[in-house]
């Protein structure tokens, strides 16, 4: 796939540049005016996070980080999937090389997102079970639209959330509700997350929901940027640290776990599921 890391100015349209490292995946618009950059998630149907969204999104946040925009605003081009989370056929009867590639490529998109020196921020646009909370919950600040849900379920599918998920959930929530939600595999609607303090904010609309992510990206444009930096990476230190003392191992364990026979079969079962669900 032709791919570069110098960035392109491929669109204009209003105060917004169209960024684009010719990836199909996910688009950057960068506001001229603020410097805050809108990256979208566009894999139809649903988001699925498969190898190459995952590359995707790993190669517009290091352009994010690397043009030192204002802040990051995660959303999705679906309007109603933010991401649906991990692309189960990736897991599903998984071939031997495709699957380490997709696991670490996950860990790679976590490390930039939760470790990125720009301020993030997730529009929630739509559903957001499991990988699709990893990503919202990496970021500082969501905003949710209402009638959705967000959560762990992993739990539900048979399969167990790792360390470094549980990261991201427990920077949000804390201990005691994180790890009864985890346990339960709960899903929340917008309503129960805003209750608990899983999302901050809740907006009608898409728009609405960039708009209120940029203004709280907004409240660091009178602060020192390399002392904001600093301070985040000091929270996020020991949980970055972790995984990357641990990526070999935990690559090791996913690829354990996931070729257990019984995990095989649970998610052989749980596809079936939606896929009938999507039939009806
Ligand atoms: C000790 C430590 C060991 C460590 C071991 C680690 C183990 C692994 C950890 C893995 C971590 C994370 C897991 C995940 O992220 S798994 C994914 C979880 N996601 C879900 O459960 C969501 C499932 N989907 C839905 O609930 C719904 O689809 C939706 C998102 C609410 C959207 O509903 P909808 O009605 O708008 O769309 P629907 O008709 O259901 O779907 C359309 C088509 O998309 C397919 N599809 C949906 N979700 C997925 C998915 N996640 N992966 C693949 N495919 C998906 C669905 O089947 C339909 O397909 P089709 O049109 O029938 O072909």
């Amino acid at each position: 796939m032709l791919r570069t890391k110098v960035l392109s100015l491929v669109a204009r349209s209003g105060p917004s540049r169209l960024m684009s490292t010719a990836t199909k995946l996910t688009t950057v618009e960068v506001n001229d005016k603020t410097g805050i950059a809108t990256l979208t998630m566009c894999r139809a149907p649903v988001n699925g996070l498969n190898l190459e969204l995952l590359k995707d999104l790993k190669t517009s946040i290091d352009e994010i980080e690397s043009n030192k925009s204002r802040g990051l605003i995660l959303t999705s081009s679906n309007a109603t999937i933010f991401s649906a989370g991990l692309d189960i056929m990736e897991m599903y009867n998984p071939e031997k090389e495709r699957i380490r590639a997709f696991w670490t490529q996950l860990q790679e998109v976590w490390l930039s997102l939760y470790g990125s020196s720009v301020p993030t921020a997730a529009a929630i646009n739509g559903h957001s079970p499991a990988g699709g909370c990893l990503l919202a919950t990496s970021c500082e600040y969501r905003v949710m639209l209402p009638k959705f849900t967000i959560g762990l379920n992993e739990t539900q599918l048979g399969i167990v959330a790792p360390k470094w998920f549980m990261s991201s959930f427990l920077s949000v929530l804390p201990q005691r509700q994180a790890e009864r939600a985890l346990n339960q595999g709960r899903m929340f609607s917008t309503e129960e997350a805003l209750q608990i303090g899983l999302i901050d904010e809740t907006a009608t609309s898409k728009e609405e929901a960039v708009e209120k992510c940029a203004a709280f990206l907004g409240t660091f444009a009178r602060v020192n940027p390399l002392a904001r930096a600093l301070t985040k990476q000091q929270f996020r230190a020991a949980d970055l640290q972790q995984l990357e003392n641990e990526r070999k191992d935990d690559l090791e364990k996913f690829l354990f776990f996931i070729n257990q026979p019984a995990v095989q079969k649970g998610l052989g079962i749980y596809l079936e599921g939606l896929k009938k669900k999507a039939k009806k």
